[in-house]
């Protein structure tokens, strides 16, 4: 029932320490009130007047306009600590996403990853607000109205001391079975939503090949199953409500009934019976309040667990280490030395032993069969994965798995990575282009357009540099996009690393050979990485790396290694000579 991971938030106990001070001034009113009102009626019931009772009246409202003010405040405070507490969960959780370099989405799951940074923190900031001032209410509150019991009426006092620890007992029994069937409501939730993001990614393909209903009906039963487990956890929700009023509805009707008996033999007055009977709903509503508000806020809670473990997950697995490396210069060494990868969850290494040694500014070509390795080899280049062993070492200094590999902002500031489908923001064209160099010009911004060949597409756009592309806006080709990373290339002149994988994947012959042309001229002077299937970008590189099995097979110059009808010749042959 108590969620610890509470305890762990930052500037707490302070919090806690106000709420119970706010928790004292709030039973003293209860107490005000009930006596102040038992009094007003006992004077006019012994015949008082009304100017008699009316100090006792103004007491009772005095009572009930503290009360009002301490929640003010107390609400007031929450507000401003759930939402700090929320802005930094928010804050954390994103700087982990970017510093795992993606390993927190393909852990989680897409959309359990946004929905915990959009949705889920808004819970927890809900959760954070009901839930704290109920946790201290429920211990502060009923423990001095029961010693104001005590004083007021022994038999009173033990009844309600009594009831006190059965409806404890029925609320963790109860909450044991809530907090299984939120959790398994909560599992359900992740899966539905990661499976519908994975459709919508997926529409495209699923209808092409004709398993659109097919992937409907899975739809639809995931759907179902987070019903099923949404109905089951209101159920116990509803039971536990009842439970809770059924045995709190119990206690005050014992202690009605004892102070009946009392006042009949004359053993308790008028004005303490009166005070007891209007302390003892006041003794249970802490406990029923913190049961009902329990469950209403129990997705906050898993939100907060939730989160707290993406946040505890990222910081093991990256070290906050950070490193410096000189720009990358034509004297700069990068070198690999048995480097291996292996993906969370694969069995096999992606990368074994890699062994590879690069110097100064050159065109590296990276080759080999669907799964050798390419794409594994430039995203640990990139930084964007860490490598499980092995050491890679730049200018000398060495970076190992411990220390998170090359993702480090020193490296990854000059690197400029260029996938096969390039992401194109739904932002305007200038800022798309503007990626890595957000200050351009106008002017910069033009030159690069007509460099690489966008000219043709800007002419057609209604807004010119200010139209809307990508997402929301106008889709793109991928010849389009990938003119786009290019353009982002050439406007930050600081980026000498640039790291190809397989850019020209989807583009015709045509496109493929007028962006080559472009594209040559951009590598000079530069360290490039050129992971590609097409055979006849080898001629133009300086050196290639031939992939086997997550392994280099081979490398050298490409005429030299040709020459010498190893891998490469192998590969050659097999693509039906396709680069000779
Ligand atoms: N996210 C992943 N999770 C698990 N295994 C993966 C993942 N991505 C790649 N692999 C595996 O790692 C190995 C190397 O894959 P990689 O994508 O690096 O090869 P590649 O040479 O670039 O292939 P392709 O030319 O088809 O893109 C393959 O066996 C692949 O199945």
């Amino acid at each position: 029932m108590m969620d610890k991971s509470l305890f762990s938030l930052p500037g707490i106990m302070p919090v806690m320490g106000m709420l119970v001070v706010f928790a004292l001034v709030l039973s003293a009113s209860i107490i005000g009130e009930a006596v102040s009102l038992s009094a007003a009626i006992t004077t006019m019931w012994q015949g008082g007047s009304l100017a008699h009772a009316l100090p006792h009246i103004a007491l009772f409202f005095g009572c009930f306009a503290l009360q009002a003010l301490v929640h003010h405040l107390q609400d007031g405070m929450l507000d401003r600590f759930a939402n700090k507490q929320v802005e930094c969960l928010r804050g954390e959780l994103l700087a982990g996403l970017f510093r795992t370099r993606g390993q927190m989405v393909r852990d989680n799951g897409t959309a359990a990853v946004t929905w915990s940074v959009l949705e889920g923190a808004s819970q927890t900031e809900n959760y954070l607000r009901i839930i704290l001032p109920k946790l201290v209410g429920v211990v502060v509150i009923p423990f001095v109205l029961l010693i104001c019991s005590f004083v007021l009426d022994l038999t009173s006092g033990i009844i309600l001391l009594v009831m006190y620890p059965v409806i404890i007992f029925y609320m963790v029994m109860l909450g044991k079975v809530a907090k299984a069937r939120a959790e398994n409501q909560y599992a359900k939730y992740t899966r539905m939503s990661n499976h519908f993001v994975d459709t919508l990614r997926g529409m495209d393909t699923l209808r092409a090949f004709g398993r659109g209903r097919q992937n409907g009906e899975q739809i639809y039963q995931t759907s179902e199953d987070f019903r099923v487990a949404t109905i089951d956890t209101l159920k116990v929700a509803t039971l536990s409500s009842a439970v809770l009023d059924l045995i709190a509805t119990l206690g005050v009707a014992g202690v009605a009934i004892m102070l009946a008996f009392h006042l009949v033999d004359g053993s308790i007055g008028l004005f303490a019976a009166l005070a007891v009977l209007v302390l003892s709903p006041e003794y249970f509503k802490p406990i029923r309040q913190f049961g009902s508000d329990y469950h209403a806020s129990l997705d906050g809670k898993n939100a907060l667990a939730a989160i707290v473990g993406m946040i505890d997950a990222a910081k093991e697995t990256v070290p906050a280490r950070e490193h410096a490396v000189a720009p990358w210069s034509p004297y700069s060494m990068l070198e690999l030395d048995e480097v291996s990868y292996t993906y969370p969850g694969a069995d096999t290494p992606a990368l074994k032993d890699v062994y590879l040694s690069i110097e100064g500014c050159q065109k590296v070509g990276v080759v080999g069969v669907s799964g050798s390795g390419k794409s594994t080899l430039a995203s640990l280049l990139a930084g964007f994965a860490s490598p499980d062993g092995g050491t890679i070492t730049i200018d000398g200094a060495t970076f190992d798995a411990d220390e998170g590999g090359l993702g480090f902002s020193d490296w990854q500031n000059q690197v400029a990575y260029i996938p096969q489908d390039p992401y194109v923001f739904g932002v305007s064209l200038r800022d798309n282009i503007r990626f890595y160099a957000p200050e351009s010009t106008d002017e910069q911004v033009m030159r690069a357009v007509e460099l690489v060949g966008l000219d043709e597409l800007l002419a057609q756009l209604p807004e010119g540099l200010d139209t809307v592309i990508g997402e929301g806006g106008r889709a793109l080709s991928g010849g389009q996009a990938q003119r786009i990373a290019l353009a982002r290339v050439l406007l930050d002149d600081s980026r000498r690393i640039l790291i190809f994988d397989e850019p020209t994947a989807h583009l015709d012959i045509e496109t493929e050979l007028e962006l080559k042309s472009r594209m040559l001229p951009l590598m000079e002077g530069r360290l490039v990485i050129f992971a590609t299937h097409r055979l006849h970008w080898l001629a133009d590189m300086d050196w290639i790396i031939v992939m086997e099995d997550g392994d280099v097979a081979e490398q050298g110059d490409y005429r030299e290694l040709l020459a010498e009808r190893g891998a490469l010749w192998r590969l050659v042959e097999n693509m039906n000579g396709g680069a000779r």
